[in-house]
Protein backbone atom coordinates (compact mmCIF):
# COMPACT_ATOMS: atom_id res chain seq x y z
CA UNK A 1 0.00 0.00 0.00
CA UNK A 2 2.24 2.54 -1.31
CA UNK A 3 1.10 5.96 -0.41
CA UNK A 4 3.74 9.12 0.56
CA UNK A 5 2.06 11.02 3.39
CA UNK A 6 4.25 14.00 2.56
CA UNK A 7 3.15 13.48 -1.26
CA UNK A 8 -1.10 12.98 -0.93
CA UNK A 9 -2.87 14.66 1.58
CA UNK A 10 -4.63 10.98 3.24
CA UNK A 11 -2.85 7.46 4.56
CA UNK A 12 -4.49 4.02 4.81
CA UNK A 13 -5.48 3.22 8.37
CA UNK A 14 -7.15 -0.19 9.48
CA UNK A 15 -10.67 1.27 10.29
CA UNK A 16 -13.57 -0.38 12.75
CA UNK A 17 -15.61 -2.68 10.69
CA UNK A 18 -14.22 -1.90 7.63
CA UNK A 19 -10.87 -3.52 6.81
CA UNK A 20 -9.04 -0.28 5.89
CA UNK A 21 -9.73 2.87 4.58
CA UNK A 22 -8.15 6.36 3.71
CA UNK A 23 -8.00 9.10 6.40
CA UNK A 24 -7.31 12.58 5.52
CA UNK A 25 -4.03 13.39 6.46
CA UNK A 26 -4.82 17.65 6.71
CA UNK A 27 -7.53 19.71 5.61
CA UNK A 28 -8.78 18.90 1.94
CA UNK A 29 -10.02 21.81 0.15
CA UNK A 30 -13.23 21.07 -2.63
CA UNK A 31 -12.27 20.53 -5.96
CA UNK A 32 -8.26 19.14 -4.34
CA UNK A 33 -7.53 16.29 -6.26
CA UNK A 34 -6.38 13.68 -3.68
CA UNK A 35 -4.96 10.38 -5.34
CA UNK A 36 -4.67 9.89 -9.11
CA UNK A 37 -3.87 6.43 -10.77
CA UNK A 38 -3.60 4.06 -13.85
CA UNK A 39 -5.73 1.20 -14.05
CA UNK A 40 -4.58 -2.47 -13.97
CA UNK A 41 -6.37 -5.94 -15.26
CA UNK A 42 -8.43 -3.65 -17.68
CA UNK A 43 -11.02 -6.37 -19.19
CA UNK A 44 -12.70 -4.74 -22.28
CA UNK A 45 -16.43 -6.23 -21.03
CA UNK A 46 -19.11 -5.29 -19.14
CA UNK A 47 -19.94 -6.62 -15.66
CA UNK A 48 -22.99 -8.14 -16.82
CA UNK A 49 -20.96 -10.32 -19.18
CA UNK A 50 -17.92 -10.70 -17.06
CA UNK A 51 -16.94 -14.56 -16.41
CA UNK A 52 -14.24 -16.23 -14.23
CA UNK A 53 -11.79 -16.90 -17.48
CA UNK A 54 -11.75 -12.99 -18.10
CA UNK A 55 -10.94 -12.57 -14.80
CA UNK A 56 -7.97 -15.63 -15.01
CA UNK A 57 -6.90 -14.12 -17.90
CA UNK A 58 -6.15 -10.83 -17.18
CA UNK A 59 -4.74 -12.00 -13.83
CA UNK A 60 -2.80 -14.39 -15.32
CA UNK A 61 -1.06 -11.65 -17.92
CA UNK A 62 -0.13 -9.36 -15.11
CA UNK A 63 3.25 -8.88 -13.43
CA UNK A 64 4.44 -10.50 -10.91
CA UNK A 65 4.73 -6.97 -8.81
CA UNK A 66 1.09 -6.02 -9.74
CA UNK A 67 -0.19 -9.53 -8.97
CA UNK A 68 1.32 -9.12 -5.49
CA UNK A 69 -0.47 -5.82 -5.37
CA UNK A 70 -3.84 -7.18 -6.95
CA UNK A 71 -3.65 -10.40 -4.07
CA UNK A 72 -3.12 -7.51 -0.94
CA UNK A 73 -6.67 -6.07 -2.04
CA UNK A 74 -9.87 -6.29 0.18
CA UNK A 75 -11.16 -10.02 -0.20
CA UNK A 76 -14.93 -9.71 -0.80
CA UNK A 77 -17.38 -12.10 0.69
CA UNK A 78 -17.52 -15.52 -0.04
CA UNK A 79 -20.28 -16.16 -2.43
CA UNK A 80 -21.31 -19.40 -4.23
CA UNK A 81 -20.71 -17.91 -7.32
CA UNK A 82 -16.89 -16.26 -6.62
CA UNK A 83 -14.65 -19.76 -6.67
CA UNK A 84 -11.01 -17.95 -6.63
CA UNK A 85 -9.83 -15.65 -4.55
CA UNK A 86 -8.70 -13.53 -7.47
CA UNK A 87 -12.97 -13.16 -8.25
CA UNK A 88 -13.62 -12.52 -5.04
CA UNK A 89 -10.61 -9.61 -4.88
CA UNK A 90 -11.99 -8.69 -8.54
CA UNK A 91 -15.79 -8.55 -7.81
CA UNK A 92 -14.72 -6.82 -4.11
CA UNK A 93 -12.84 -4.10 -6.34
CA UNK A 94 -13.84 -3.62 -9.39
CA UNK A 95 -14.73 -0.65 -11.35
CA UNK A 96 -16.76 0.08 -14.62
CA UNK A 97 -18.27 2.05 -17.06
CA UNK A 98 -20.57 -0.06 -18.55
CA UNK A 99 -18.44 -1.44 -21.55
CA UNK A 100 -14.88 -2.20 -19.27
CA UNK A 101 -14.21 -3.39 -16.03
CA UNK A 102 -10.82 -2.38 -14.45
CA UNK A 103 -8.97 -2.38 -10.69
CA UNK A 104 -6.95 0.24 -9.41
CA UNK A 105 -4.74 -0.86 -6.72
CA UNK A 106 -4.98 2.42 -4.60
CA UNK A 107 -8.58 3.83 -4.83
CA UNK A 108 -9.68 0.61 -4.40
CA UNK A 109 -8.63 1.36 -0.60
CA UNK A 110 -11.43 4.37 -0.42
CA UNK A 111 -14.44 2.88 1.56
CA UNK A 112 -18.28 3.84 0.17
CA UNK A 113 -20.53 6.19 1.66
CA UNK A 114 -23.99 6.90 0.49
CA UNK A 115 -22.99 10.38 0.94
CA UNK A 116 -19.68 11.15 -0.11
CA UNK A 117 -17.20 13.86 0.99
CA UNK A 118 -15.56 12.89 -3.02
CA UNK A 119 -16.01 11.17 -6.52
CA UNK A 120 -14.04 9.51 -8.89
CA UNK A 121 -13.31 11.08 -12.28
CA UNK A 122 -12.37 9.13 -15.15
CA UNK A 123 -13.01 11.13 -18.01
CA UNK A 124 -10.54 8.89 -20.70
CA UNK A 125 -10.77 12.33 -22.84
CA UNK A 126 -8.67 14.28 -20.33
CA UNK A 127 -7.02 11.61 -18.35
CA UNK A 128 -6.94 8.27 -20.41
CA UNK A 129 -6.94 5.38 -18.75
CA UNK A 130 -5.97 7.13 -15.23
CA UNK A 131 -8.45 7.74 -12.29
CA UNK A 132 -8.90 10.75 -9.91
CA UNK A 133 -10.20 10.89 -6.41
CA UNK A 134 -11.55 14.58 -6.14
CA UNK A 135 -13.18 16.32 -3.05
CA UNK A 136 -16.43 17.20 -3.37
CA UNK A 137 -16.91 19.27 0.19
CA UNK A 138 -13.95 20.26 3.13
CA UNK A 139 -12.42 17.48 4.35
CA UNK A 140 -10.99 17.87 7.98
CA UNK A 141 -8.05 16.00 9.02
CA UNK A 142 -9.09 13.05 10.65
CA UNK A 143 -11.97 12.48 8.58
CA UNK A 144 -12.31 9.43 6.77
CA UNK A 145 -12.43 9.91 2.61
CA UNK A 146 -15.09 8.20 0.69
CA UNK A 147 -16.78 7.84 -2.52
CA UNK A 148 -19.60 6.12 -3.71
CA UNK A 149 -19.49 2.87 -5.51
CA UNK A 150 -22.65 3.59 -7.72
CA UNK A 151 -24.26 6.92 -6.86
CA UNK A 152 -26.34 6.20 -10.19
CA UNK A 153 -28.46 3.79 -8.38
CA UNK A 154 -27.65 4.79 -4.69
CA UNK A 155 -29.32 8.05 -5.34
CA UNK A 156 -32.84 6.83 -6.30
CA UNK A 157 -32.70 4.22 -3.35
CA UNK A 158 -34.25 3.87 -0.18
CA UNK A 159 -31.74 3.03 2.86
CA UNK A 160 -33.64 -0.12 3.17
CA UNK A 161 -33.03 -1.23 -0.49
CA UNK A 162 -29.39 -0.22 -0.58
CA UNK A 163 -28.87 -2.66 2.68
CA UNK A 164 -30.35 -5.29 0.17
CA UNK A 165 -27.83 -4.26 -2.69
CA UNK A 166 -24.96 -3.31 -0.85
CA UNK A 167 -25.09 -6.89 1.26
CA UNK A 168 -25.18 -8.72 -2.24
CA UNK A 169 -22.60 -7.24 -3.81
CA UNK A 170 -20.10 -6.04 -1.35
CA UNK A 171 -21.45 -7.87 1.83
CA UNK A 172 -21.37 -5.11 4.45
CA UNK A 173 -23.74 -2.79 5.71
CA UNK A 174 -23.20 0.83 5.26
CA UNK A 175 -23.51 3.33 8.06
CA UNK A 176 -23.16 6.50 6.88
CA UNK A 177 -25.59 9.39 7.32
CA UNK A 178 -28.16 8.68 5.22
CA UNK A 179 -28.54 4.85 6.15
CA UNK A 180 -28.67 5.54 10.12
CA UNK A 181 -32.27 5.72 9.80
CA UNK A 182 -34.06 8.15 12.11
CA UNK A 183 -35.61 11.51 11.05
CA UNK A 184 -32.76 12.47 8.74
CA UNK A 185 -32.93 8.92 6.94
CA UNK A 186 -36.83 9.15 6.64
CA UNK A 187 -36.42 12.63 5.00
CA UNK A 188 -33.19 10.94 2.82
CA UNK A 189 -35.42 8.72 2.05
CA UNK A 190 -38.02 10.40 0.60
CA UNK A 191 -36.14 12.75 -1.36
CA UNK A 192 -34.23 9.49 -2.98
CA UNK A 193 -38.31 8.38 -4.01
CA UNK A 194 -38.77 11.54 -5.39
CA UNK A 195 -35.71 12.07 -7.35
CA UNK A 196 -36.10 8.11 -8.75
CA UNK A 197 -39.82 9.69 -10.08
CA UNK A 198 -37.66 12.69 -11.49
CA UNK A 199 -35.69 10.84 -13.12
CA UNK A 200 -37.75 8.21 -14.96
CA UNK A 201 -40.04 11.11 -16.41
CA UNK A 202 -37.42 13.08 -16.96
CA UNK A 203 -35.96 10.18 -19.06
CA UNK A 204 -39.72 9.31 -20.70
CA UNK A 205 -39.98 6.79 -18.01
CA UNK A 206 -42.48 5.54 -15.75
CA UNK A 207 -40.87 5.27 -12.38
CA UNK A 208 -39.48 1.49 -11.81
CA UNK A 209 -40.95 -0.07 -8.87
CA UNK A 210 -38.03 -1.60 -6.50
CA UNK A 211 -40.23 -3.12 -3.83
CA UNK A 212 -38.87 -6.60 -4.81
CA UNK A 213 -36.11 -4.55 -3.09
CA UNK A 214 -37.78 -3.87 0.21
CA UNK A 215 -38.13 -7.83 0.05
CA UNK A 216 -34.72 -8.68 0.35
CA UNK A 217 -34.00 -8.77 -3.90
CA UNK A 218 -34.81 -12.58 -4.45
CA UNK A 219 -32.46 -15.95 -3.91
CA UNK A 220 -29.64 -14.57 -6.50
CA UNK A 221 -26.07 -13.34 -5.18
CA UNK A 222 -26.25 -10.27 -6.65
CA UNK A 223 -28.96 -8.05 -7.91
CA UNK A 224 -28.00 -7.28 -11.49
CA UNK A 225 -28.63 -3.64 -12.62
CA UNK A 226 -30.13 -4.84 -15.63
CA UNK A 227 -32.76 -5.95 -13.55
CA UNK A 228 -33.96 -3.00 -12.19
CA UNK A 229 -33.86 -1.01 -15.29
CA UNK A 230 -35.42 -4.11 -17.80
CA UNK A 231 -39.02 -3.30 -16.23
CA UNK A 232 -39.00 0.44 -17.08
CA UNK A 233 -41.97 1.21 -19.32
CA UNK A 234 -41.91 4.60 -21.97
CA UNK A 235 -44.24 7.23 -20.82
CA UNK A 236 -47.38 7.26 -23.11
CA UNK A 237 -46.48 11.38 -23.88
CA UNK A 238 -43.43 13.18 -24.51
CA UNK A 239 -42.89 15.44 -21.41
CA UNK A 240 -43.60 18.78 -22.33
CA UNK A 241 -41.02 21.56 -21.90
CA UNK A 242 -42.02 23.23 -19.02
CA UNK A 243 -42.54 20.14 -17.39
CA UNK A 244 -38.56 19.33 -17.49
CA UNK A 245 -37.95 22.73 -16.52
CA UNK A 246 -39.75 22.29 -13.36
CA UNK A 247 -38.63 18.56 -12.73
CA UNK A 248 -34.95 18.91 -13.77
CA UNK A 249 -35.45 22.38 -11.23
CA UNK A 250 -36.51 20.20 -8.25
CA UNK A 251 -33.99 17.49 -8.90
CA UNK A 252 -30.83 19.85 -8.80
CA UNK A 253 -32.66 21.09 -5.59
CA UNK A 254 -33.32 17.64 -4.43
CA UNK A 255 -29.90 16.64 -5.07
CA UNK A 256 -28.44 19.54 -3.54
CA UNK A 257 -30.41 19.12 -0.18
CA UNK A 258 -29.04 15.30 -0.23
CA UNK A 259 -25.47 16.26 -0.96
CA UNK A 260 -25.11 14.61 -4.18
CA UNK A 261 -22.19 15.44 -6.51
CA UNK A 262 -21.52 18.33 -8.00
CA UNK A 263 -21.08 17.04 -10.96
CA UNK A 264 -25.39 16.07 -11.30
CA UNK A 265 -26.25 18.90 -9.33
CA UNK A 266 -24.68 21.06 -12.46
CA UNK A 267 -26.38 19.03 -14.69
CA UNK A 268 -30.12 18.94 -13.66
CA UNK A 269 -29.39 22.89 -13.57
CA UNK A 270 -28.04 23.03 -17.26
CA UNK A 271 -30.77 20.87 -18.48
CA UNK A 272 -33.90 23.11 -16.82
CA UNK A 273 -32.20 26.38 -18.55
CA UNK A 274 -31.99 24.19 -22.19
CA UNK A 275 -36.22 22.94 -21.19
CA UNK A 276 -36.47 26.88 -20.53
CA UNK A 277 -35.08 28.10 -23.28
CA UNK A 278 -37.04 25.47 -25.91
CA UNK A 279 -40.51 26.61 -23.66
CA UNK A 280 -39.27 30.33 -24.77
CA UNK A 281 -38.51 29.02 -28.33
CA UNK A 282 -42.19 27.51 -28.90
CA UNK A 283 -43.80 31.26 -28.90
CA UNK A 284 -40.56 32.95 -30.80
CA UNK A 285 -42.52 36.41 -31.38
CA UNK A 286 -43.51 36.48 -27.24
CA UNK A 287 -40.36 36.80 -25.18
CA UNK A 288 -41.18 36.65 -21.24
CA UNK A 289 -38.71 38.32 -19.46
CA UNK A 290 -39.17 36.37 -16.48
CA UNK A 291 -38.19 33.03 -18.24
CA UNK A 292 -35.21 34.66 -19.61
CA UNK A 293 -34.15 35.43 -16.40
CA UNK A 294 -34.83 31.95 -15.35
CA UNK A 295 -32.57 30.76 -18.53
CA UNK A 296 -29.69 32.90 -16.89
CA UNK A 297 -30.30 31.57 -13.33
CA UNK A 298 -30.19 27.81 -14.30
CA UNK A 299 -26.73 28.19 -16.50
CA UNK A 300 -25.10 30.38 -14.11
CA UNK A 301 -26.25 28.13 -11.08
CA UNK A 302 -24.78 25.32 -13.48
CA UNK A 303 -21.59 26.88 -13.90
CA UNK A 304 -21.13 28.38 -10.24
CA UNK A 305 -21.67 24.56 -8.92
CA UNK A 306 -19.67 22.94 -11.00
CA UNK A 307 -16.75 25.19 -10.53
CA UNK A 308 -17.14 24.90 -6.98
CA UNK A 309 -14.61 21.57 -7.40
CA UNK A 310 -13.56 22.28 -11.13
CA UNK A 311 -11.67 24.62 -12.85
CA UNK A 312 -13.11 26.92 -15.31
CA UNK A 313 -10.55 25.02 -17.85
CA UNK A 314 -11.92 21.91 -16.79
CA UNK A 315 -13.45 19.92 -19.57
CA UNK A 316 -16.76 19.78 -17.86
CA UNK A 317 -16.72 23.54 -17.24
CA UNK A 318 -15.84 24.53 -20.75
CA UNK A 319 -18.56 21.93 -22.50
CA UNK A 320 -20.94 24.26 -19.96
CA UNK A 321 -19.25 27.69 -20.97
CA UNK A 322 -19.92 27.12 -24.11
CA UNK A 323 -23.55 25.74 -23.73
CA UNK A 324 -24.31 28.97 -22.61
CA UNK A 325 -22.78 30.65 -25.02
CA UNK A 326 -24.32 28.79 -27.53
CA UNK A 327 -27.46 29.86 -25.82
CA UNK A 328 -27.15 33.11 -25.49
CA UNK A 329 -26.91 33.71 -29.77
CA UNK A 330 -30.61 32.28 -29.64
CA UNK A 331 -32.49 35.22 -30.58
CA UNK A 332 -35.03 35.15 -28.44
CA UNK A 333 -32.76 35.45 -25.45
CA UNK A 334 -30.33 37.31 -27.28
CA UNK A 335 -33.19 39.90 -27.26
CA UNK A 336 -34.06 39.72 -23.42
CA UNK A 337 -30.74 39.93 -22.01
CA UNK A 338 -29.71 42.39 -24.09
CA UNK A 339 -32.81 44.18 -22.69
CA UNK A 340 -32.84 43.77 -19.37
CA UNK A 341 -28.50 44.93 -19.45
CA UNK A 342 -30.15 48.15 -19.87
CA UNK A 343 -32.23 49.34 -22.81
CA UNK A 344 -32.16 48.11 -26.59
CA UNK A 345 -33.15 50.11 -29.78
CA UNK A 346 -33.71 48.22 -32.63
CA UNK A 347 -35.25 50.28 -35.81
CA UNK A 348 -35.89 53.22 -33.65
CA UNK A 349 -38.03 51.92 -30.48
CA UNK A 350 -36.84 52.92 -27.43
CA UNK A 351 -37.77 49.99 -25.10
CA UNK A 352 -36.95 51.56 -22.03
CA UNK A 353 -39.88 51.56 -19.79
CA UNK A 354 -41.25 55.48 -19.49
CA UNK A 355 -42.00 54.50 -16.04
CA UNK A 356 -40.10 52.63 -13.48
CA UNK A 357 -42.37 48.94 -14.20
CA UNK A 358 -40.83 46.45 -16.05
CA UNK A 359 -42.49 44.83 -18.97
CA UNK A 360 -43.79 41.21 -18.43
CA UNK A 361 -42.46 40.48 -22.27
CA UNK A 362 -41.27 41.83 -25.87
CA UNK A 363 -43.19 41.30 -28.66
CA UNK A 364 -40.98 40.60 -32.03
CA UNK A 365 -43.43 42.59 -35.06
CA UNK A 366 -43.95 40.59 -38.37
CA UNK A 367 -41.59 43.61 -39.43
CA UNK A 368 -39.10 42.61 -36.93
CA UNK A 369 -40.05 45.22 -34.73
CA UNK A 370 -39.73 44.63 -31.05
CA UNK A 371 -42.49 45.99 -28.37
CA UNK A 372 -42.93 46.13 -24.65
CA UNK A 373 -46.14 43.75 -23.51
CA UNK A 374 -47.02 44.57 -19.97
CA UNK A 375 -48.95 41.91 -17.82
CA UNK A 376 -52.49 42.71 -18.56
CA UNK A 377 -51.40 43.27 -22.64
CA UNK A 378 -49.81 39.53 -22.40
CA UNK A 379 -52.58 38.65 -20.75
CA UNK A 380 -54.98 39.38 -23.67
CA UNK A 381 -52.89 38.02 -26.52
CA UNK A 382 -52.56 34.86 -24.52
CA UNK A 383 -56.29 34.44 -24.24
CA UNK A 384 -57.31 35.12 -27.68
CA UNK A 385 -54.38 32.53 -28.51
CA UNK A 386 -56.10 29.69 -26.64
CA UNK A 387 -59.46 30.44 -27.73
CA UNK A 388 -57.82 29.85 -31.51
CA UNK A 389 -55.69 26.43 -29.91
CA UNK A 390 -58.89 25.48 -27.83
CA UNK A 391 -60.36 25.34 -31.37
CA UNK A 392 -57.47 23.48 -33.31
CA UNK A 393 -56.57 20.11 -33.24
CA UNK A 394 -54.36 18.49 -30.13
CA UNK A 395 -50.86 18.19 -30.74
CA UNK A 396 -48.32 16.23 -28.72
CA UNK A 397 -46.92 19.07 -27.60
CA UNK A 398 -49.50 21.75 -27.74
CA UNK A 399 -47.50 24.33 -28.91
CA UNK A 400 -49.97 26.75 -26.25
CA UNK A 401 -48.83 24.45 -23.43
CA UNK A 402 -46.58 27.33 -22.09
CA UNK A 403 -49.79 29.77 -22.15
CA UNK A 404 -51.20 27.41 -19.41
CA UNK A 405 -48.14 27.82 -17.42
CA UNK A 406 -48.77 31.10 -17.47
CA UNK A 407 -52.68 30.21 -16.64
CA UNK A 408 -51.12 27.47 -13.78
CA UNK A 409 -48.96 31.25 -11.85
CA UNK A 410 -52.70 32.53 -11.33
CA UNK A 411 -53.62 29.73 -9.43
CA UNK A 412 -51.15 29.73 -6.18
CA UNK A 413 -54.31 30.14 -3.74
CA UNK A 414 -55.08 27.01 -5.40
CA UNK A 415 -51.71 25.64 -4.15
CA UNK A 416 -51.57 27.26 -1.14
CA UNK A 417 -55.29 25.70 -0.05
CA UNK A 418 -53.93 22.23 -1.45
CA UNK A 419 -50.80 22.36 0.74
CA UNK A 420 -52.75 23.45 4.16
CA UNK A 421 -55.18 20.83 3.52
CA UNK A 422 -53.23 17.79 1.95
CA UNK A 423 -49.59 18.61 3.80
CA UNK A 424 -46.32 19.45 0.93
CA UNK A 425 -46.03 15.46 0.07
CA UNK A 426 -49.25 15.54 -1.56
CA UNK A 427 -48.52 18.87 -3.47
CA UNK A 428 -45.36 17.43 -4.17
CA UNK A 429 -46.97 14.04 -5.78
CA UNK A 430 -49.56 16.43 -7.30
CA UNK A 431 -46.36 18.25 -8.90
CA UNK A 432 -45.38 15.16 -10.76
CA UNK A 433 -47.92 14.27 -12.34
CA UNK A 434 -49.38 17.85 -13.35
CA UNK A 435 -46.13 20.14 -12.64
CA UNK A 436 -45.83 23.84 -13.72
CA UNK A 437 -42.99 25.89 -12.53
CA UNK A 438 -45.23 27.18 -10.01
CA UNK A 439 -45.43 23.91 -8.46
CA UNK A 440 -41.84 23.35 -8.32
CA UNK A 441 -41.60 26.16 -7.02
CA UNK A 442 -43.45 25.87 -3.81
CA UNK A 443 -42.27 22.64 -3.10
CA UNK A 444 -39.05 24.25 -2.82
CA UNK A 445 -40.17 26.43 0.22
C1 LIG B 1 -13.18 -1.46 -2.47
S1 LIG B 1 -12.99 -2.16 -0.89
C2 LIG B 1 -12.63 -0.76 0.08
C3 LIG B 1 -11.39 -0.92 0.90
C4 LIG B 1 -11.45 -2.01 1.94
N1 LIG B 1 -12.11 -1.56 3.15
C5 LIG B 1 -10.07 -2.56 2.26
O1 LIG B 1 -9.84 -2.92 3.41
O2 LIG B 1 -9.25 -2.64 1.37
C6 LIG B 1 -14.65 -2.56 -0.58
C7 LIG B 1 -14.87 -3.27 0.72
O3 LIG B 1 -14.65 -2.38 1.82
C8 LIG B 1 -15.63 -2.56 2.83
N2 LIG B 1 -16.44 -1.34 2.90
C9 LIG B 1 -16.48 -0.33 2.01
N3 LIG B 1 -17.29 0.64 2.42
C10 LIG B 1 -17.80 0.26 3.59
C11 LIG B 1 -18.73 0.84 4.49
N4 LIG B 1 -19.31 2.02 4.27
N5 LIG B 1 -19.04 0.16 5.61
C12 LIG B 1 -18.48 -1.06 5.86
N6 LIG B 1 -17.60 -1.66 5.03
C13 LIG B 1 -17.25 -1.02 3.92
C14 LIG B 1 -16.49 -3.74 2.40
O4 LIG B 1 -15.98 -4.89 2.96
C15 LIG B 1 -16.29 -3.76 0.90
O5 LIG B 1 -16.47 -5.04 0.34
Amino acid sequence: MATSEEQYPFAIRPIPNKGYGCIATRPIAPGEIIYQEATIMHIPVPAQTLTETHINTAFAALPESQKESVLGLHEGIHRTDLHSKVMRIFKANTFGDGSACWLHPTISRFNHSCVPNATTHNDPCCLGDEAQIVAEKEIAEGEEIFFSYNNEMYEITTARQRKVLLEKQYGFECDCKACGGGEEGRVRDQRRVLIKALRARLHGLQTSDFRFLDDGGGEENEVAEMDLWVKEVPLKEKLPAEKRVAYNVLLGNLREAEGMPTEDIAVSYWHAAEAMLDQMMQMPDVVVLQWAKNVEHYMEKAIEVNERVRTPYDHESQTLRSAWKAMQSRPCLKVALAFLDGGLKVKGHDLMSVDDEEPFAIQITKTGGLVELYEYECNELFEARDDISVASQEDELPPDGILRTIRKKMSTEKLRSHIASHGVYKVIGAALTCAAPVAAYWMMR
